[in-house]
């Protein structure tokens, strides 16, 4: 049941990835049927000139023999050069196929499952495993296929000498490949196991370098070293067991082929003797037995690495048919200009017994901005990601412009919203690029106009490269405000419909304080807007108030006269934080 999985997935794989490259497949397959040639016709042709010679043939025709063996020999490494070039190309450009396929999905997937797993994790699946599939590519093809096929040439030969040599040399073959592959099938939950082991170190090493600076300010690093020292512990494990596994592959062949070419030894021998053999024709098995040799050790080999192949093309495959849970809509419109927001008893938890808002009911007319408010850990940062769609609620349904958002394209809806999220992510690229995310087609002039709008030409003009000056991996050397202000300058150049705010709680200088409210102010303007907010001045763009306790509403209403009511829960906030909104 497990090998018929396996040679489905490997059929799988290989019609899908290998298939729009036939005329290559074509030509790799002419290239082995010539190597297979070169190397079966080799010993034919030793064989003749042994008996030739022995017999006292005419010297020409001995001539003849020994300069087509030297032409042989030249012939079979031009066919091994551009059997290596067709073979890496095609295992490339299946490869790459392959990993742009597992980016793009991964892509796709939701929340849920980045959450789940961690990006060095998936790095391993998208590099690790993607790299052993390299191999299985070429290899598979090259090695295995072809190896097969010179087995078989190989045997065709001796049964053409004599069908008792080629009936035994097949038995032995059988024999040989069959106890190989049963050692195999038994070897790869190992290889599982080691790969599971080598992303487990990766997912780990990953998380730790994105929280650097955490992990040091805060005396962690001991934990750190011993955490990797468990996890290489139990690697190395794995790794022992699977290479031992290997290992007993290596000795099995050894010992059959020590056995098998005794065999040969002794069934030529007695031909010989009886007179049914020529000497010429002894050489050729013994030649053959030899050859026999390489082709079964290389299918060894690449069984070895298809164990690995196996487990990686298992779990790739597993990531591949991973289905989002937020599935895209029908396709429905949303309405133009500034969006409606509306939440209908909406209910959600990130896990399903643990409800994390409910019973949730908001509306806010268009071009109007709702500051939403409340302790930490109330929800507020989820009520917004439901909105993007980042997860589906698990009861009642969210509107915007009064579709629902299942019913909406994924991209045309977050096209429509844009999102200032606490941490601003700016990626080792230059400041255009990361004011577009890579977009060529927004014009120069727009960026500087954008950044004009936000009070940032100064800054602009002070940069050594301007547009092109290069920022580093995650906004080294930007304070939190600045970043925010380019974050705000990102929504600027995509105009969306809805601007969603989650305002970062930290402090900032008055210079950037003022720089990034002439953003927030220019950013809400004319757009419906969300607003995090954990300052009264940033509360001040609200014209409607949502608090929400413990996931939910507890008070929703215009800001003023929420402001205005002393009995209110907004006008107690209000009176005891002073700067601090989040209590
Ligand atoms: N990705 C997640 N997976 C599981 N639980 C989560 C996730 N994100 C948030 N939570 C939990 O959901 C609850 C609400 O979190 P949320 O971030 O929405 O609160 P918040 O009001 O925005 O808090 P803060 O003001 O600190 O940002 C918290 O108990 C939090 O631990």
């Amino acid at each position: 049941m497990r090998s018929f999985q396996s040679l489905n997935r490997y059929r799988r794989l290989l019609t899908r990835y290998l298939r729009p490259q036939w005329p290559w497949m074509m030509l790799l397959a002419v290239i082995l049927c010539g190597t297979i040639s070169v190397q079966v016709a080799t010993p034919l042709v030793a064989s003749h000139f042994i008996d030739q010679a022995t017999s006292g043939g005419d010297l020409n025709n001995l001539i003849v023999l020994a300069l087509l063996t030297m032409g042989l020999a030249l012939a079979g490494q031009g066919l091994a050069v551009a059997e290596t070039y067709v073979a890496e190309n095609v295992s490339w450009t299946a490869t790459n196929a392959l990993r742009a396929d597992l980016i793009e999905h991964l892509l796709r997937l939701d929340a849920t499952f980045h959450t789940a797993h961690t990006p060095g994790e998936l790095i391993e699946r998208v590099d690790g495993d993607v790299a052993t599939l390299a191999r299985f590519f070429s290899r598979f093809v090259v090695y295995v296929l072809g190896n097969a096929a010179l087995l078989v040439g190989i045997l065709g030969l001796l049964y053409h000498v004599d069908w008792r040599v080629g009936l035994g040399m097949s038995a032995f073959v059988v024999l040989a490949l069959v106890a190989m592959l049963r050692i195999r099938a038994v070897a790869t939950p190992s290889w599982t196991a080691e790969r599971q082991a080598s992303a487990d170190f990766y997912g780990f090493l990953g998380e730790y370098l994105a929280g650097l600076q955490d992990i040091r300010s805060s005396g962690a690093g001991a934990f750190v070293l011993r955490r990797c020292a468990e996890l290489m512990r139990s690697w190395l494990a794995m790794t022992r067991k699977a290479q031992m596994w290997g290992y007993s592959l290596g000795a099995t062949s050894l010992g059959l082929f020590a056995f098998g070419t005794a065999a040969a030894f002794a069934l030529s021998a007695m031909l010989f003797r009886s007179g049914t053999l020529t000497i010429g024709m002894v050489y050729l098995i013994f030649q053959c037995t030899e050859m026999l040799r390489q082709p079964t050790e290389q299918i060894r080999n690449e069984v070895q690495d298809l164990q690995q192949a196996d487990a990686s093309m298992a779990r790739v495959e597993a990531l591949l048919s991973t289905v989002p849970r937020v599935v895209a809509g029908t396709g429905a419109a949303l309405p133009p200009g500034p969006l409606a927001v509306e939440m209908d008893d909406v209910s959600f938890g990130y896990a399903e017994d643990a409800l994390v808002l409910r019973d949730v009911s908001v509306s806010l007319a268009p071009g109007r901005v709702l500051g939403v408010v409340g302790h930490t850990g109330s929800g507020k940062t989820t009520l917004t990601r439901l909105l993007l769609r980042f997860y589906d609620p698990s009861a009642g349904v969210v509107r915007l412009g009064g579709v629902d958002l299942r019913e909406v394209h994924l991209a045309a809806l977050r096209a429509r919203i844009g999102l200032v999220t606490q941490e601003v992510h700016l990626f080792h690229a230059s400041v255009r690029d990361n004011l577009t995310i890579f977009d060529d087609n927004v014009p120069d002039e727009q960026i500087s106009a954008v950044l004009d709008t936000l009070g940032l030409t100064s800054w602009l003009r002070e940069l050594p490269a301007g547009l092109d000056t290069q920022l580093l991996s995650g906004g080294a050397g930007l304070s939190d405000g600045q970043a925010q202000v380019l974050a705000c300058a990102r929504i600027l150049l995509r105009d969306p419909d809805l601007v969603i705010l989650d305002e970062a709680s930290s402090r900032l200088d008055p210079a950037t304080d003022r720089l990034v409210h002439t953003a927030l102010g220019r950013l809400l303007e004319g757009r419906t807007g969300i607003i995090i907010a954990h300052r009264l001045d940033t509360i001040a763009y609200a014209d409607d108030i949502l608090v929400l306790e413990d996931g939910q509403v507890r008070e929703h209403g215009p800001r003023l006269a929420l402001a205005a009511d002393p009995t209110s829960r907004f006008a107690g906030l209000l009176r005891i934080a002073t700067e601090e909104v989040t209590i």
